[in-house]
């Protein structure tokens, strides 16, 4: 399989490279268009902030090859929230693949701190992503922004409030939570994508 990861300014991108090959399956990292369209399946990761990133992806022409690609796309962290209309953070227009608003998280509890950082469990799966994974199963999160719950959603969690934690519309898919952190169930929700 033809395996591309997008390469532009944001991290993670070394990290989901170690989780594919855990799963056999090697990706190039790139920024031209042709290699992307021609890929298999495109990985879209992300560490970072929502504006710093979509800046570095305009600056390269690449936010129009991803909303044009036809395979199977699969948007990580803030790949996942670039995917939808726009974020909260720093007011940011995003490529609108998605028709999904990405919001701050309100102020929790005490004991539920903004950026959520830690494991925390996924329900309502309701995707090929999650072949063989049960409701509540684990996974690993950091950040400050969600994608808001919609008829896009095709897995829940709560933090503070119920919202997205995975998105998809036709070819595009994306997580909030970091599958190359989330030990076994990361890597089955990997190896699912890499199945589709
Ligand atoms: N881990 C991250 O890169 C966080 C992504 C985004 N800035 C958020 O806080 O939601």
């Amino acid at each position: 399989m033809n395996l591309a990861i997008i390469k532009y300014n944001a991290g993670n991108i070394q990290s989901v490279l170690n989780a594919l090959e855990r799963l056999g399956a090697p990706a190039t990292v790139t920024d031209d268009a042709e290699a992307l369209r021609r890929a298999d399946k495109v990985i879209f990761p992300g560490v970072g902030e929502a504006s710093t990133a979509m800046a570095s992806l305009r600056a390269n022409g690449l936010d129009g090859v991803l909303r044009e690609l036809q395979q199977p796309v699969l948007g990580i962290c803030v790949g996942m929230q670039l995917l939808c209309t726009h974020s909260e953070e720093a007011d940011t227009e995003a490529l609108g693949i998605i028709p999904v608003n990405v919001r701050r998280f309100p102020a929790g509890a005490p004991g539920e701190k903004v950026p959520q950082v830690g494991w925390n469990t996924i329900h309502d799966l309701r995707s090929p992503l999650f072949k063989g994974l049960p409701e509540e199963s684990y996974v690993y999160n950091v950040h400050s922004y969600y994608a808001e719950d919609s008829a896009y959603t095709i897995a829940r969690c709560h933090y503070i409030l119920d919202y997205a934690a995975a998105v998809q519309k036709g070819n595009f898919y994306g997580v909030q939570f970091h599958t190359e952190k989330s030990a076994a169930t990361g890597d089955r929700i990997l190896q699912n994508f890499l199945d589709l």
